[in-house]
């Protein structure tokens, strides 16, 4: 069977801090935070204007802009996501399960990049 995981990245200017950790973390710190939704699928659109595609990148990125402007760009994560300690494995996870709820088809991943030497992937298994 043939299979095709594509991606939409996304970038967003953050606030965090970590309550619990033992280092500098756990003061009020920023990043240019970097993201990925993954999507997966066995079937490409066989005609139209998204023929030969999975999925629209364009409709994945519908899919995160609503979490940018209300929850994470620009924003104090500790406060906006509720995690009250919001570690690059929380924010990826609560990233994914705002896009299951609002159905994104074939979600399969989300990546976070905290900085430009630490990221996280969250994917559920099935
Ligand atoms: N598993 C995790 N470890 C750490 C997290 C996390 O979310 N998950 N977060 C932090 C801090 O928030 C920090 O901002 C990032 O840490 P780190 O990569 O250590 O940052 P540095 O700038 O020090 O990275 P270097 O490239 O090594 O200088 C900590 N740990
Ligand atoms: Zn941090």
């Amino acid at each position: 069977m043939d299979e095709w995981i594509i991606y939409k990245e996304f970038r967003f200017e953050a606030a965090h801090h970590l309550p619990h950790h033992d280092g500098k973390c756990r003061r009020l710190h920023g990043h240019s935070w970097v993201g990925r939704v993954y999507v997966r699928g066995n079937t490409l659109v066989k005609s139209g204007p998204k023929q030969g595609m999975l999925i629209d990148y364009g409709e994945i990125k519908q899919y995160i802009q609503p979490l940018l402007e209300d929850y994470l760009d620009h924003h104090y994560l500790n406060e906006t996501t509720g995690l009250e300690n919001p570690t690059s494995e929380a924010i990826a996870q609560w990233i994914y399960n705002r896009l299951e709820a609002a159905k994104l088809p074939g979600l399969y991943a989300v990546e976070i990049q905290e900085t430009c030497t630490s990221g996280c992937r969250y994917q559920k298994l099935t």
